[in-house]
């Protein structure tokens, strides 16, 4: 296994006072290494995925990057590392995309230093990569959900993380762009964590899945491994079934009540 960019030790949240939400939960992410994570509608996904991008601090344990405990670093040494594209989009719309992706340099300034020429570069290639450069005027209240989507992915590739955290990335986004974006992001030779609610492309995109149910992980591994008939039954509570697809010998999902 490549070098361990993210483990997460025995993490488990839970809101003040309250039953926790997140039970106990233990896993390695290796550098550059996609892992997707799933599970049925209040599994824990996007609780998870706060503490990992340092919003929620865990009720007990650890996550740790390159063997660093992020909640012992402050917020700009976390950012510089960890960047995250959530389900909710920011309310600056008046701001233009260049803008919006240029907030992603923030992390990176340092007392009254300026945006330089080499943020300029940092941002124009975020917005090429994402194919957004004919919308780099215009205001983002005025783009499309899809649209806005890759702005955010756009954003956090310019704040240049070792480690992408999307929540739902596909969501808003039509089939071509759904798979650009997968295809884009597997390429970019980051290491991911992201949710996903379609198995198909969890089992094509990513290279381990964890799989939450009620709060619990039920499995981690290798998405061929992992992604059987019984388990999605028991993580979805549908009948799954897994046909082999000809030539690819991919597993492809489909499911009944
Ligand atoms: N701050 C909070 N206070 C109380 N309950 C919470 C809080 N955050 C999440 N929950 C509850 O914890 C459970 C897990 O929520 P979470 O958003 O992590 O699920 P999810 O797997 O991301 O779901 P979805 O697929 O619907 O987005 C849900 O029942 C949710 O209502």
């Amino acid at each position: 296994m490549n070098k361990t960019a993210l483990e997460a030790c025995n993490l488990s949240w839970g809101p003040n006072g309250r039953e926790v939400i997140l039970h106990e939960t233990s896993f390695k992410v290796g550098a550059g290494r996609i892992l997707g994570v799933v599970g049925a509608n209040g599994a824990g996904k996007s609780t998870l995925l706060r503490l990992l991008y340092r919003y929620y601090r865990p009720r007990t344990g650890q996550v740790l990057v390159d063997g660093e405990d992020i909640h012992a670093m402050g917020a700009k040494a976390a950012a510089q590392r960890i960047a995250a594209v959530l389900q909710e989009q920011p309310t600056d719309f008046a701001l233009n995309v260049r803008e919006i992706v240029a907030l992603g340099r923030t992390p990176h300034r340092s007392g009254l230093s300026g945006y330089g020429a080499r943020d300029a570069e940092i941002v124009t290639s975020a917005l090429s990569k994402l194919d957004l450069c004919g919308f780099a005027d215009r205001s983002f209240g005025t783009l499309s959900g899809g649209e806005r989507q890759r702005v955010m992915v756009a954003r956090a590739l310019a704040q240049e993380p070792q480690i992408l955290i999307l929540d739902e990335p596909t969501n808003h986004l039509d089939i071509r762009h759904q798979l650009e974006v997968l295809t884009l992001i597997r390429g970019l030779g980051l290491t991911i964590i992201t949710s996903l609610h379609d198995l198909n492309l969890a089992n094509t995109y990513t290279d381990d899945v964890l799989v939450l149910s009620k709060g619990h992980s039920l499995a981690f591994g290798p998405p061929e491994t992992v992604l059987s008939e019984e388990l999605i039954t028991r993580a979805f509570h549908v009948n799954a079934r897994i046909e082999r697809l000809e030539p690819s010998g991919e597993n492809h999902f489909t499911y009944h009540l």
